[in-house]
């Protein structure tokens, strides 16, 4: 048993974990559950685990747009969190600061063990996961044992790591972020396929916070991920408007591969744009509405394996078999 254990990690269990919607507050799927379960949380509930749903943006929830001021999902940097309070901050700004307060301090021992924040996309990505590291063997366990409950459906995994595109999210507050990201979904509906993959996701996820907590022990995992290489911005004319659209044999084929020489925009003079890059690429978030003002068209990721170090197996249980 010893020898068999030595090298596992040695994680606490995952006692406090949050359920965020509303992060963006027209994505509805996320916002429609969290506000279900804020009513009647028994869904949710796990034994050996506190969950808790939360609106992370209740003001642009109750005007259905993005964001109020600015981007929430962008705004968890030192820089805002530190921030002294004054009037004149973005409404988002002072959100983070109290998202925070609550869920962290960020980078701490006193922060949630885990956040999940739901988001929705308007491109044709399905069930995805997105997580921000790769060297986070309890979410690689998690997404595995995702992937493996819900076949023959798939849940894609994006791994935003990249040292320019990544970006400082909610869910950033936690020891281990997560976000799940599901579409199509236009901005400001709900869909019941789109609503109950997530659903379907997240339960998934909270069974396998029941049994790591419980005692199960993982044996190592291989993932199959996509990772962020580069955004792809609009073609523009010299003032800097769209002068093309996403090309129609790129519209809805996420994570499907893209080659060097095939379409990726109809110019609005009739040319067609081709993807200049010099290998196969897989993009993502492919023409998705909230990304116009980011002026990103789509990402483009490349395959990888992501391989966790050791079997997972928290911390109490090691103790006790040894
Ligand atoms: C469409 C959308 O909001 N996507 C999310 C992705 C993420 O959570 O990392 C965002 O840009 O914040
Ligand atoms: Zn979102």
């Amino acid at each position: 048993m010893t020898s068999c254990h030595r090298g596992a990690k040695g994680l606490s269990r995952a006692e406090r974990v949050a359920i965020f919607g509303g992060s963006h507050g027209n994505e509805m799927s996320g916002v429609t559950l969290v506000k279900l379960w804020l009513e009647n949380g028994v869904e949710i509930r796990r034994r050996g685990v506190e969950v808790t749903p939360f609106i992370a943006n209740p003001r642009a929830v109750e005007t259905c747009t993005r964001y109020i001021d600015s981007d929430l999902n962008r705004a968890f940097t030192t820089e805002n969190l530190r921030a002294p309070h004054c009037e004149d901050l973005p409404y988002e700004v002072r959100r983070a600061q109290e998202i925070n307060q609550i869920f962290g301090p960020k980078g701490s021992q006193d922060a949630y063990d885990v956040i999940f924040d739901l988001h929705n996309t308007t491109s044709n990505m399905g069930g995805t996961v997105i997580l921000e590291s790769t060297q986070d063997d309890f979410n690689l366990q998690m997404v595995h044992y995702i992937q493996s409950a819900i076949a023959p459906a798939s849940c894609s995994v994006l791994v935003n790591d990249h040292p320019v595109l990544k970006y400082a999210t909610t869910r950033s507050v936690a020891k281990h972020a997560l976000g799940l990201e599901v579409g199509p979904q236009p901005q400001g509906v709900v869909r019941g396929d789109i609503l109950e993959i997530m659903r379907k996701i997240l339960k998934h996820a909270l069974d396998f916070i029941e049994l790591f907590n419980g005692g199960m022990e993982f044996p190592p995992c291989t993932v199959d991920v996509y990772r962020v290489s580069e955004r792809v911005d609009y073609p523009r004319d010299e003032c800097g408007n769209i002068s093309g659209l996403v090309h129609p044999d790129l519209q809805d084929r996420d994570w499907e591969p893209l080659n060097p020489g095939e379409p990726i925009f109809q110019m609005f003079d009739g040319r067609t744009m081709l993807y200049e890059g010099d290998s196969t690429v897989y993009p993502t978030f492919i023409n998705e509405a909230a990304y116009y003002e980011k002026r990103q068209a789509f990402v483009t990721t490349r395959k990888d394996q992501l391989e966790s170090s050791k079997e997972l197996l928290h911390q109490t249980s090691i103790n006790r078999r040894l």
